[in-house]
């Protein structure tokens, strides 16, 4: 069962329109294993509509996991205890997988830099072939400089003389580089947790939503899905056969105004008493003004909607694009105020250099990466796990 983020509750929030923020979350950094099976009998109906690489899950009205609460009544409430997540059992053998996908999927970047270490001497000509790969993988000038700088430090002060153990100390900068990048993604302080996701066009918001609304309703979270793309038919269809595989509710409208369909769907969130809100939005692109004003609409209305919503605004950029990736980071968050990213395609990129850029230039909360298509190629980000995947 997956659990990357796990409510716990130190006693069940007053009936009231202005819950206390009683729930405390207690993020678990790393996604635990895809089960193999499904973990109970389906209906032969769901399972036969599922593709073969997605687990059919129960329905959403499974009760969430609260700890047993005191009285609603109770005039005290005791703080509550923050209770450690009950981590799984480390699944080496799917995360050993997940960082062989991850090693593949990064390779083109990798292989440019791996050369520069292949000679006997650490002299300005490997650091200089070492600036032009990272500069190559789309690092951008500042991360490069400061990534060169940092090693240089680090081989002066381990009095290293091998070019290969450089690379090892190169894996230790970049760690460091992208550890404020590391941040689980929580849920359960509010209720709904309300999730607006935008982007460029095809850059992987639907289907990114629909891999995470599948782990969310894996973690036992009631998920209902805002069809905020009003535009675009296939991408309601689209976000509705995700629904369907997941047996969570949608609110959908043909032609509507995206604002109001999030609108409605908030409200139905709260009155469903669901734990997630997600909206998708249609793609745009920051100079088309307009259409960041629309977003901007819709993130008012969402207010107005659930006085502390959104929570969440999820920017989902393609790391194949590189430096592109850093400027729709840095226009979206102008506009919108960014709180995290989810970096999509970095299967088969020469760019993945460009998280080391976004860390040095504009450090939002990267809580998910992706490297393909299926549901388990998509996970939680995890910085230490990303060096090494690039570099060793
Ligand atoms: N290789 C690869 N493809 C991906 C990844 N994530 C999404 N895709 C594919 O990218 C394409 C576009 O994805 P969508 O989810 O439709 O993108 P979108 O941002 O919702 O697109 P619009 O609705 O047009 O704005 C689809 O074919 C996805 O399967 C990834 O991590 N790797």
């Amino acid at each position: 069962m997956f659990s990357f983020f796990k409510k716990k509750f130190g006693a069940a929030p007053p009936p009231t329109s202005a819950p206390e923020p009683v729930p405390v979350v207690v993020p678990v950094p790393a996604l635990a294993p895809i089960p193999a099976a499904p973990p109970d009998p389906v209906p032969a109906q769901v399972a036969a509509a599922v593709p073969p690489e997605l687990v059919p899950v129960p329905p959403a009205s499974v009760p969430v996991e609260r700890a047993p609460s005191a009285s609603h009544d109770a005039v005290e409430v005791p703080a509550p205890v923050p209770v450690p997540a009950v981590a799984p059992a480390p699944a080496l053998e799917p995360r050993r997988s997940w960082m062989e996908k991850l090693r593949q999927g990064l390779r083109k970047t990798s292989s440019s830099i791996a050369q520069v270490f292949t000679g006997t001497r650490i002299d300005d000509a490997l650091y200089e072939e070492l600036e032009a790969a990272l500069l190559m993988a789309d690092a951008g000038v500042k991360a490069t400089e400061f990534l060169l700088e940092d090693l240089k430090r680090r081989v002066k002060e381990t009095k290293t003389t091998e070019p290969q153990a450089v690379r090892g100390l190169l894996v230790e900068s970049l760690a460091a580089l992208l550890k404020p990048l590391e941040k689980s993604l929580a849920v359960g302080v509010h209720t709904p947790t309300v999730m607006m996701v935008v982007g460029v066009n095809g850059a992987g918001k639907t289907t990114s939503i629909g891999k995470l609304t599948r782990h969310l309703a894996e973690a036992n979270q009631k998920v209902l899905l805002a069809a905020a793309d009003t535009f675009r038919a296939a991408a309601r269809e689209q976000l509705s056969v995700w629904a369907d595989r997941t047996q969570v509710e949608i609110v959908s409208q043909e032609g509507g105004d995206p604002a109001s369909v999030t609108f409605d769907a908030v409200n139905a969130g709260r009155a469903r008493a669901c734990d997630v809100v997600l909206a998708d939005t249609a793609g745009r692109l920051p100079t088309q003004l307009h259409l960041m004003e629309e977003l901007k609409k819709i993130k008012r209305v969402i207010t107005k909607a659930q006085a502390d919503a959104p929570h969440e605004v999820l920017l989902v950029v393609d790391g194949n694009t590189g430096q592109n990736a850093l400027s729709q980071v840095k226009s979206f968050d102008d506009a919108l105020g960014l709180t995290g990213l989810i970096v999509t395609k970095l299967d088969g990129t020469a760019k993945g250099g460009v998280l080391a850029a976004i860390a040095r230039e504009r450090a939002i909360p990267v809580y998910f990466i992706g490297v393909g298509e299926k549901l388990e190629d998509l996970q939680t980000f995890n910085a230490r796990e990303f060096a090494q995947a690039l570099l060793e």
